[in-house]
């Protein structure tokens, strides 16, 4: 099998642009974490640059060609004093999102493994 980056495996930057958009849509479906990104839906600009911090981050990260210019997860975060269960929340609905896409199983775990990572930057910060 070819060696291949995190950021080809999501699908490069048009398939990291249906992720983001499912990942912040089933979020505001989640009952435990949705009045969190709810009100974001009546504020679309302040969402779209969100959604652009959160392309970025994930291309950044996973080895693809743009630059994250967003805060750092403390930064981010702070204030928010996202629980345990919220951030359980957060990575089902991660991870369920790279299933409907069809992401490999490799890729899951990778995703889930850098997901558990951040953790302590962006749970009770
Ligand atoms: C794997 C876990 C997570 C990652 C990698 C992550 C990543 C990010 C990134 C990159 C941004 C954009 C930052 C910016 O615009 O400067 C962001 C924003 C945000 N995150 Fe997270 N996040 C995670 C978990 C959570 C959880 C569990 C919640 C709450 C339940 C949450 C709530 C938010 C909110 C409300 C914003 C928008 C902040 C704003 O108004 O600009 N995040 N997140």
């Amino acid at each position: 099998m070819t060696a291949s980056s995190l950021y080809e495996r999501l699908g490069g930057e048009r398939g990291i642009a249906l992720l983001v958009d499912d990942i912040v849509a089933a979020h505001m479906q989640n009952p435990s974490i949705q009045a969190r990104f709810l009100p974001y839906a009546e504020d679309p600009d302040h969402l779209e640059e969100v959604k652009g911090h959160l392309r970025n981050f994930l291309s950044a990260g996973g080895g693809g060609p743009h630059e994250y210019h967003g805060r750092s997860m403390p930064e981010t975060h702070r204030g928010m004093n996202i629980s345990e269960a919220e951030y359980m929340a957060a990575i089902d609905d991660i991870l369920g999102v790279l299933d409907k896409h069809e992401i490999d199983p490799r890729t899951r775990q990778e995703m889930l493994g850098i997901a558990y990572s951040l953790k302590d930057e962006i749970m009770h910060v």
